[in-house]
């Protein structure tokens, strides 16, 4: 059975119920953003106004403009539409790929966020006027500060989904966009296409005094995260976690409390949804299947505090014996809970 975690829903809480006054204020902004998104994707006239008035994000096939703000932290550019009109025509474009933004947000100032790819053009010559540097997403999650992070990761699923997504499955014919880059139309059949992400378990597995993480060969060196799999069609999140860990790693496990979800752009979105899980310490012989795992282990606490200590990605000069998921990643948080738990067990 499914169980909720109460720590999860405690920040909602206090800013529901934590007084009238910011009740309203939460919810009168919120609101109106939400729903003027929701406009924008219904809308293709308010929506290609709002593009002439937003924040756009640079890529460069599918990697982001990011500027360094202090050192070894980065933080995306967000450009006005006369600036990347700017950019693009210093670059030899005319301009009329603006169009082809892709609607991702709107700021708490209230200014639409649209993302666009400008694959096509020579990358120095934007670098050169916007200051920035277009720079691979998965090293980019480690240098990426604050709430930018899951932006620039929906920016570039969508990028990715509309790169991938140009012809209907059932006619193979063109599909059409609508401006805010939420949905694809097959001009003949009718049919419309709507950005997917794949659902993925993701569980921290503890014998009460040590976690369980692995590493596929494909990780960077010494990198080790928490099990994750893709659920199978039909599967409950239970049924896919309980496969995930008897597939990976030979364990049975009990008790899954429910943490926090996540949308992960690679490899093609997947809806992350985390948990907890317990084995009992009688029952913690890993049996790893090395098909799907270079190798699995259990970290005491002291192991994980010295591999948060890891600045990462790690030099190649320095290879410690693991470091952890970047901050954004949800398997980092579950590791984080884990540890706060380890913590208020030993002060009971
Ligand atoms: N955000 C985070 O903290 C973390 C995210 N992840 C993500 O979780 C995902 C799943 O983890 P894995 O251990 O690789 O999964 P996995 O254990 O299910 O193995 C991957 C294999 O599953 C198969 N598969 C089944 N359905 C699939 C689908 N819809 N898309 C792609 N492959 C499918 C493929 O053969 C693939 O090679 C990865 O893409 C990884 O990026 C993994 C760890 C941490
Ligand atoms: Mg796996």
């Amino acid at each position: 059975m499914i169980q909720s975690s109460m720590s999860a829903l405690r920040p909602l809480r206090t800013l529901l119920f934590g007084g009238h006054y910011s009740l309203t204020r939460f919810c009168s902004g919120f609101v109106s953003r939400i729903r003027y998104i929701n406009k924008l994707k219904e809308n293709d006239a308010a929506c290609l106004s709002a593009l002439q008035n937003g924040h756009i994000f640079l890529f460069h096939r599918l990697m982001p403009l990011l500027q360094c703000s202090v050192p070894e932290t980065f933080r995306p550019i967000a450009l006005s539409y006369s600036e990347v009109q700017s950019v693009l025509h210093k670059s030899g474009s005319d301009g009329s790929l603006l169009k082809e933004s892709i609607l991702i947000g709107c700021s708490e100032q209230n200014h639409a966020q649209f993302c666009l790819d400008v694959g096509e053009l020579d990358p120095a010559a934007i670098i050169k006027n916007c200051k920035g540097t277009f720079m691979d997403l998965r090293k980019a999650f480690f240098l990426l500060e604050g709430a930018e992070a899951p932006l620039v990761a929906k920016a570039q699923a969508l990028l990715r989904w509309h790169q991938i997504n140009r012809f209907c499955g059932a006619t193979g014919q063109l599909t059409q966009r609508n401006q805010a880059g939420s949905q694809r139309t097959c001009s003949s059949s009718s049919i419309v296409y709507y950005p997917k992400m794949s659902p993925v378990v993701i569980v921290l597995v503890s014998d009460g005094k040590r976690c369980l993480l692995g590493r596929q060969s494909s990780f960077p060196r010494g990198l080790y995260s928490a099990l994750a799999g893709f659920c199978d069609i039909g599967e409950t999140l239970e049924e896919a976690l309980r496969r995930e860990v008897a597939e990976e790693v030979g364990l049975e496990v009990q008790n899954i409390i429910y943490s926090s979800s996540q949308h992960w752009p690679f490899p093609h979105s997947s809806f992350m949804l985390a948990c907890h899980a317990t084995v009992s310490p009688s029952h913690s012989q890993l049996n790893v299947d090395h098909l799907e795992l270079e190798d699995a282990r259990w970290f005491t606490e002291e192991e994980i505090t010295c591999a948060l200590q890891v600045k990462a990605p790690p030099w190649r000069d320095h290879r410690p014996a693991a470091w952890l998921p970047p901050k954004h990643a949800v398997a980092h948080r579950l590791i984080m809970e884990w540890k706060e738990q380890q913590h208020s067990n030993d002060t009971e």
